[in-house]
């Protein structure tokens, strides 16, 4: 199975924070136009920088890029430059994140962030055939309070969305914490996913589901150590959006030959795989296909498998 043939794959792609999607080059551009000072000498320094040990060193200096990020525009060209990624790469279906949070924080307006990410979608359907629609992230890591702010100041904006989720560092901050906003953007007409089970326990995937009543588990493969939680998966079909370059970067596994994603699988999960944040873990769809190719010894079958999951797992 060679590149070109997973390439032609219809895929799905459920898992992608958009803040994860800047390039290096990108965010040295928008960096240069908004007059920004980046601490780093240039991109090379910049990918030099890109070496965790965890979640939360990654997400110190994800947080520190998207800072780059300003206006409107900023946010448009972010994200067409992830769908013609996804357009080369024959990702046919797109249903990405954005975290308002960590933009509304630094002042810039929520209007000029989901106005120029949803332009861009249009566009991509228009002009590119790809289909989708965009997720609201919470940061778990700050508080109630204000989840129930940003879905208060979203609701202008109620038709661009059409799902919440549940992102950040996730050890310390169970979803329990978000039962009531998730209650109520479900209310309100929303569906739910929420990221548990990457570095938080199998008891954070069970909240997931029973508490914020999630349509989908983000990446969840700490499940593993549940029999309990694998066979209600497995029962119930939820999809997991797995993604394995993610995985590595961040040490949730040693090596890409210790991922579990083929038991997954093979144990009858409804498993996806997906890219997270792309320009900081070394890979879109394609090379994480590719690495479970070319560690893994996913064969054919399998490919097809995770492909058509994630064509079926689609919300939108
Ligand atoms: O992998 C992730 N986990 C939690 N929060 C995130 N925000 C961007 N990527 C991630
Ligand atoms: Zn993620």
């Amino acid at each position: 199975m060679n590149d070109a043939w997973l390439t032609a794959l219809p895929k799905a792609e459920l898992h992608l924070h958009l803040e994860g999607a800047l390039e290096p080059e990108l965010m040295f551009a928008l960096a240069r136009r908004n007059n920004i000072e980046l601490p780093w000498a240039d991109v090379e320094a910049l990918r030099q920088a890109y070496s965790f040990n965890n979640l939360q060193e990654f997400l110190d200096l994800y947080y520190q890029g998207a800072n780059v990020l300003r206006t409107e525009q900023d946010f448009y060209d972010l994200t067409w430059a992830y769908l013609q990624k996804c357009h080369a790469q024959g990702v046919v279906h797109v249903e990405p994140f954005f975290d308002p949070q960590t933009h509304t924080e630094r002042g810039i307006p929520f209007e000029a962030a989901i106005t120029g990410i949803s332009t861009a979608l249009r566009d991509g359907r228009a002009q590119l055939g790809i289909t989708g629609g965009l997720i609201l992230s919470f940061l778990r890591h700050l508080s109630e309070e204000e989840a129930f702010q940003t879905l208060q100041q979203a609701m202008p904006f109620r038709d661009q969305f059409f799902a919440v989720g549940l992102d950040s560092s996730e050890k310390g901050h169970p979803p329990s914490k978000f039962e009531r906003v998730f209650a109520k953007a479900r209310a309100e007409g929303f569906l739910a996913v929420a990221h548990a089970g990457e570095e938080g326990p199998p008891e954070y995937i069970w909240q997931a589901l029973d508490l914020l009543k999630v349509n989908r588990i983000d990446h969840g493969v700490r499940a593993a150590e549940d029999p309990a939680l694998l066979d209600r998966l497995a029962d119930e079909q939820v999809p997991l959006t797995v993604c394995p370059l993610s995985n590595i970067k961040l040490c949730v596994f040693p090596d890409m030959a210790q991922h579990n994603i083929l038991e997954l699988l093979e144990r009858g999960l409804n498993v996806t795989v997906n890219s997270d944040d792309p320009a900081y873990f070394g890979g879109y769809v394609l090379e994480n296909f590719t690495a479970l190719r070319d560690s893994l010894g996913m064969t054919e079958d399998q490919a097809r498998r995770l492909a058509l999951n994630s064509m079926n797992a689609r919300l939108v």
